[in-house]
């Protein structure tokens, strides 16, 4: 039998600045130096909204909320076997300081800027929605 999609929610951040925090994969991880937007694996029975304001706390040790979390785009891919839907939600509202803890580096960038990073495949339509959205 087919395997269910891989349902993996990420947050586009936007500061006052409207600039977007990203993310660089770390070694040892699933493509390893690729930059992303902040995010994880739903975990099964799990709530998308709260699977990200889940990683968001363990990524970023950032608090925020559902209401904070407003749906802007989607994008479909594989991995490896296994169809990817990825969810992403734009938030700008948050409490704390962004603090990576996984990532082998971060940057805050200009929505422009993102056309010119290396991403994972999915991530290049969300890049492009985001300069339409933002
Ligand atoms: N967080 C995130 N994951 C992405 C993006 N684009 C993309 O293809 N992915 C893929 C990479 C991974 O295969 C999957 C997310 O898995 P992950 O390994 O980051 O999830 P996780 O934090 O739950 O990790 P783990 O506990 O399984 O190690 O989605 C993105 O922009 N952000």
């Amino acid at each position: 039998m087919a395997k269910q999609p891989l349902v993996v929610v990420a947050a586009a951040l936007v500061d006052s600045n409207t600039r977007i925090f990203v993310q660089q994969r770390p070694p040892g991880k699933a493509m390893a130096g690729l930059w992303e937007f902040p995010g994880g694996k739903v975990e099964p029975g799990e709530q998308p909204e709260a699977a990200l304001v889940r990683e968001l706390r363990e990524e970023l040790a950032i608090e925020t909320e559902t209401a904070c979390l407003a749906p802007a785009t989607f994008a479909t891919g594989m991995i490896e076997d296994r169809q990817l839907l990825l969810l992403l939600y734009v938030c700008r509202k948050w409490k704390g300081q962004v603090v990576p803890t996984e990532a082998s580096d971060s940057r805050w960038l200009h929505k422009q800027q993102l056309f010119a990073l290396d991403m994972p495949p999915a991530d290049q339509p969300l890049v492009a929605m985001l300069d339409a959205l933002l």
